[in-house]
């Protein structure tokens, strides 16, 4: 195996450069040389790259986003496209790909290595909505985040005593508003269609005020509802005021907790192994403290948990 390719896909994450600068690192030490694909699978697409060296990876190792940039390519989702670019990556000598990002990422690692491109997929994103893996990179980044912006809007609403319903990320999982609400001290979790029950909510309101709190939070992800929203539904129901915080692209931002650096570390020297081993089809994963390697077809199909790092 002499030269292999790596690209970061769908929405940026903190500790994609870890993972970047431990492939070319990785790749180095074994006279792998290392090309970065720009912007995803557009990059791909174009034979838009990057010969990436130690020294440039290293410098923006510990930083937040991705050196390597990246899209939501809405090209490769036809079949054309992507069986046109595998023939022209292996025209280039490329032995391999290792695909840096979350859920749709995957599915498009998958069909890259069923058109008999080798590929390994390893998970970035901040949304953690991957199956069969306990974390993704970027998503303990983005949880302290969350939990350190609401701990800062706690005083002005103690203050003003309002209550404010707080939006955060993950389309498709509600990990980063289940860990984030259950790491503060709020009065709600929106994190499921069940969860805007307006007897309850407003019942959480009501003893939290009774138990002598003067203002409220409620997380509510995403995937449930907007921030606007929930506060539109409940509006009309409260005796107190009620305001609107969409934290936003924020949260992807900032360098990378060392956690999500330790993980991007171990999951890249993993698939680095599996890819110059011969490998395909396969992504990495961590459960407990196990960097594992698994079928991308089966992670795909496979549901997603919601969990904690901890159980009672
Ligand atoms: N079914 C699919 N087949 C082939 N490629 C796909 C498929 N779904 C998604 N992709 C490719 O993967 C890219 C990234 O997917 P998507 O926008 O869903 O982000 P993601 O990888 O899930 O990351 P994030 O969780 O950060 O949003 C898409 O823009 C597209 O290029
Ligand atoms: O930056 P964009 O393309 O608006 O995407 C936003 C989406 O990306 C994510 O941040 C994941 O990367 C989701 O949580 C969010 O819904």
């Amino acid at each position: 195996m002499k030269k292999i390719g790596i690209l970061t896909s769908g929405g940026d994450a903190p500790g994609m450069n870890s993972a970047i600068h431990t492939l070319v690192k990785g790749g180095k030490q074994i006279g792998i040389e290392v090309l970065g694909f720009n912007k995803g699978y557009q990059g791909l697409i174009d034979l838009d790259y990057q010969v990436l060296d130690v020294s440039k990876s290293e410098a923006y190792e510990s930083r937040g986003g991705t050196i390597l940039g990246t899209s939501r390519c809405l090209d490769f989702l036809k079949p054309e496209v992507r069986q046109a670019t595998v023939a022209k990556v292996k025209d280039l000598g490329l032995d391999g790909l290792i695909v840096i990002g979350g859920e749709g990422s995957y599915q498009g690692a998958l069909a890259l290595h069923q058109l008999g491109l080798n590929t390994i997929a390893v998970p970035g994103t901040i949304d953690n909505d991957i199956a069969n893996t306990d974390q993704t990179i970027g998503f303990y980044t983005a949880v302290k985040s969350v939990v350190a912006m609401v701990d800062q809007v706690k005083t002005t609403a103690a203050s003003h005593e309002f209550i404010f319903a707080v939006e955060v990320m993950g389309r498709r999982a509600p990990d980063i508003a289940y860990w984030a609400g259950n790491a503060l001290d709020v009065e709600g979790i929106i994190y499921r269609p069940e969860d805007m029950h307006l007897e309850k909510v407003l019942n959480q309101i009501k003893r939290s005020r009774q138990q002598g709190k003067n203002y409220q939070i409620f997380i509510v992800a995403e995937g449930i509802s907007s921030a606007q929203n929930f506060v539109d539904w409940l509006k009309p129901h409260l005796d107190y005021n009620i305001r609107p915080l969409n934290l936003g692209h924020v949260q992807r931002g900032g360098a990378p907790a060392a956690l999500d650096r330790l993980l991007a570390k171990g999951f890249a020297e993993k698939a680095l192994a599996a890819l110059t081993e011969g490998s395909s089809g396969l992504n990495v994963a961590i459960k407990g403290r196990h960097i594992l390697l698994q079928k991308l077809e089966e992670t795909i199909t496979a549901k997603k948990e919601l969990v904690l790092p901890y159980f009672f």
